[in-house]
């Protein structure tokens, strides 16, 4: 098995690189030509990947090039991770693993294969491809970079998740009317000197009337069409908090996997889809 790492500092928090991983844009700059196949990415929800996304691409940019195809397997706040499904390599794993530090975040690209023939293979791949996989990991990173440095200047929206008993909290818009009667996280817009967890208490209490206490975060940033990044929250109501209610909302109800997985949400939490069902799991 070959194996190729490279480590780079990014000036960005972890849940907004992480982000940028996801991005078509990311896929496509690292891969040269690469041509989605299947997925969120490929319908521009978002443009970002989920778990079960295709990705077919050539490898290497020579007249000799051959076709893959990966399946990504993960995309959350510590890595996104992608296997191959098809292609003349004996197995292929692309993993980038995301660690907080003091200002920002490290990020480590690192992919495994084993190449088919044996030695002569070895020998091929560690030859022919180790520089061009290197440059391929480092335009990713920059490419990575310049979308997380980007997004993490922009205001965020906070989205609260509330789990009890297995079931995760959701609230039904209202308005505006290209929103309503979908589905979403109580939260809203960070505002001016507020930091973002009194922003999930007080949305917390203007829009259901509940008493929480942030505990987390989970899953990936999400940028949003207006300039903004939405940002989601684990949360616990307190002893005394009231129950639920729908103040601004049409509708409020607890949901297990099944119902969260059929309910229509809107289009940007459906890209976190993945990572509420494992909270659910925990
Ligand atoms: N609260 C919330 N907003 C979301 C989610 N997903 C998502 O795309 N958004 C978008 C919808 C809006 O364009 C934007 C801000 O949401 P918001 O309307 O709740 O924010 P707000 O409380 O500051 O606004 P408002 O009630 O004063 O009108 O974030 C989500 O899960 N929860």
């Amino acid at each position: 098995m070959s194996v190729l790492r490279d480590t780079e500092w990014i000036d960005a928090p972890v849940a907004t690189v992480a982000a940028a991983l996801r991005h078509a844009r990311t896929a496509e700059r690292g891969l040269g030509a690469s041509r989605m196949v299947r997925g969120h990415a490929a319908a521009g929800v978002g443009e970002l990947f989920v778990p079960g996304d295709e990705i077919t691409f050539r490898l290497p940019p020579t007249r000799l090039s051959v076709g893959l195809r990966t399946r990504l397997e993960r995309a959350d706040a510590q890595a996104l991770s992608s296997v191959l499904v098809r292609g003349p390599l004996r197995q292929l794993r692309h993993e980038s693993t995301l660690t907080e530090v003091d200002r920002g975040t490290l990020l480590t690209e690192s992919l495994q294969w084993t190449a088919p023939l044996g030695a002569l293979g070895r020998l091929i791949g560690t030859a022919l491809l180790r520089r061009w996989i290197l440059r391929l990991l480092a335009r990713r990173i920059d490419t990575v970079r310049a979308l997380a440095q980007e997004w993490a200047t922009r205001p965020v929206v906070v989205g609260t998740a509330i789990v009890r008993r297995g079931r995760l909290l959701a609230q039904q818009r209202h308005y505006p009317a290209k929103h309503a009667g979908r589905w979403e996280l109580p939260g809203g817009r960070v505002e001016p000197g507020e930091s973002e967890r009194d922003a999930v208490v007080r949305e917390c209490k203007e829009e259901l009337g509940m008493d929480v206490v942030p505990t987390g975060r989970i899953g990936t940033d999400v940028p949003l069409d207006g300039g903004m990044l939405l940002r989601l929250y684990t949360a616990e109501p307190t002893p005394s908090s009231p129950e639920p209610r729908a103040v601004e909302h049409r509708a409020v109800r607890w949901v297990d996997t099944s119902e969260m997985t059929g309910l229509d949400w809107l289009e940007t939490d459906r890209l976190l889809v993945h990572s509420l069902r494992s909270l659910l799991r925990e």
